[in-house]
């Protein structure tokens, strides 16, 4: 059991953020209040001593439901060089994460539900991060033909994706959205027409130019998503859109919204904060797919995110192995580390500088996502699982290979120092990390 005493409580759902007590029992919020006196959280603890109770000051400290992240690759099965459910899970906590959805594009793919209930298996397993997981939409992700959906909602999967790759054919699309609905689960479209976007590195733009490589033309991501929001519309079907990145993205994802049409949207932090001007020719940490925008295209991310265009942020977690970054530009893997380092990045570069409140981060990388996938998370109102992160603002760490708990270190912070950090986590009110390490 927990009581946290005098600390920043951020909960949008609850309309809170202020400083508050909080107690934690059996693995639920029990009550919420400005200012809890001993006798009574003894008395709500059903504590015979306050030795039972496990006190935290969070004087200076926030604390906040759980981040919830839709979009992680934990590689297992399959890739386990890069990353695997246990430290992609482990991963998580570190970075503040307490429920996580991996990606289907392993190997074998999830395209069937033994292999899904494996993976949701590994997740309780390793007892860190809630682990949910997203099953293919076609088999072997070949955009062919349909996995069998309904008996992938039944082994308890929580949406469809071929993420990775784009689903080519538009008329597989449709029938994607068309059969997903009778499960009732989401499909999550990696927008990429690979017609328009094959053989390129980075965004085509004047930095692509300039380097010498081939472009990815911003539209390669659009088109497709303008066709999803058709399809969307036709099918009535549930549409996520994964890392929105370009300006024609968000004004279709806008209209669709206007129409009132079941969409949603994510953007991966790192499209906020750098741009495609920021690549190097040495730094291959920055390719990731979709590209980094242009500035322009970045400006209408934030555009989306303000007006509620977009609904939540994904760090796209995309661990690749240091043989795999150290290829040339043009051949390393496409993918950026997130879950260690997104929280903080976000921090520094926006809710510090006042640019993002932290009210509405948390709504976005906590209730809103919680929400869309229908996940008992995003609040810490009483009678909720406590999945909590204490996070401290001020707290300063160099990022270091020898304390990652990703099995890569494919990051553009690597050995930069980074500001606010979360602190402890909790998952169901256990602790599973405390002062930056694991537990
Ligand atoms: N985002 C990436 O750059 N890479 C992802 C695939 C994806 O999400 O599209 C990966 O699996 O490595
Ligand atoms: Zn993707």
């Amino acid at each position: 059991m927990w009581w946290i005493k005098n600390v920043h409580l951020v909960d949008p759902a609850q309309g809170i953020s202020g400083i508050r007590d909080i107690l934690v029992k059996d693995g639920l919020v029990r009550e919420v209040s400005e200012d809890i006196p001993a006798n009574r959280a003894q008395e709500i603890l059903g504590a015979d001593s306050p030795e039972e109770i496990g006190l935290v000051d969070g004087q200076g400290k926030y604390l906040f439901p759980g981040l919830v992240d839709v979009h992680v690759h934990l590689r297992e099965p399959g890739f386990e060089d890069k990353e695997d459910i246990a430290s992609g899970s482990r991963a998580a906590v570190r970075g503040g994460f307490t429920s996580i959805m991996a990606m289907a594009n392993t190997s074998p793919v999830v395209d069937h539900r033994a292999l899904a209930e494996f993976v949701l298996r590994q997740g309780q397993r390793a007892g860190k991060a809630r682990v949910y997981t997203a099953a293919a939409v076609t088999k072997g992700l070949r955009g062919e033909e349909l996995v069998e959906m309904m008996d992938l909602k039944e082994g308890g999967v929580s949406a469809f994706s071929d993420d990775g790759k784009g689903i080519q054919s538009a008329e597989m699309m449709r029938l994607a959205l068309e059969y997903a609905k009778l499960t009732g689960l989401p499909v999550v479209a990696h927008c990429e027409d690979e017609s328009l976007a094959a053989g390129g590195a980075i965004r085509k733009s004047e930095t692509s130019a300039r380097l010498g490589f081939k472009g990815i033309p911003a539209g390669s991501e659009s088109v497709m998503v303008v066709r999803d929001v058709i399809l969307a519309g036709e099918t009535g079907g549930k549409l996520h859109i994964a890392h929105v990145s370009t300006k024609e993205s968000v004004e279709a994802i806008r209209t669709g919204k206007a129409r009132g049409l079941d969409i949603t949207a994510e953007v991966n932090p790192y499209h906020l904060i750098f741009t495609c001007e920021d690549v190097t020719l040495t730094d291959t940490s920055y390719k990731v797919n979709p590209p980094l925008p242009s500035k322009e295209d970045q400006e209408a991310l934030w555009q989306g995110i303000l007006d509620g265009t977009i609904d939540m942020l994904a760090t796209d977690h995309a661990p690749h192995t240091r043989e795999e970054k150290a290829r040339p530009f043009g051949e390393a893997p496409f993918g950026i580390n997130g879950l260690e380092t997104a929280l903080a990045a976000v921090w520094q570069a926006f809710v510090a500088k006042g640019i993002l409140s932290v009210e509405k981060l948390i709504e976005l990388w906590s209730l809103n996502p919680a929400r869309r996938f229908g996940w008992e998370a995003g609040t810490l109102k009483p009678g909720h699982p406590a999945d909590m992160v204490l996070f401290d603002p001020e707290r300063r760490e160099v990022i270091d290979p020898a304390g990652m708990e990703s099995r890569s270190v494919n990051t553009p912070y690597l050995g930069r120092e980074m500001r606010g950090l979360p602190e402890m986590t909790w998952v169901a009110g256990k602790l599973v990390m405390k002062d930056r390490r694991v537990i």
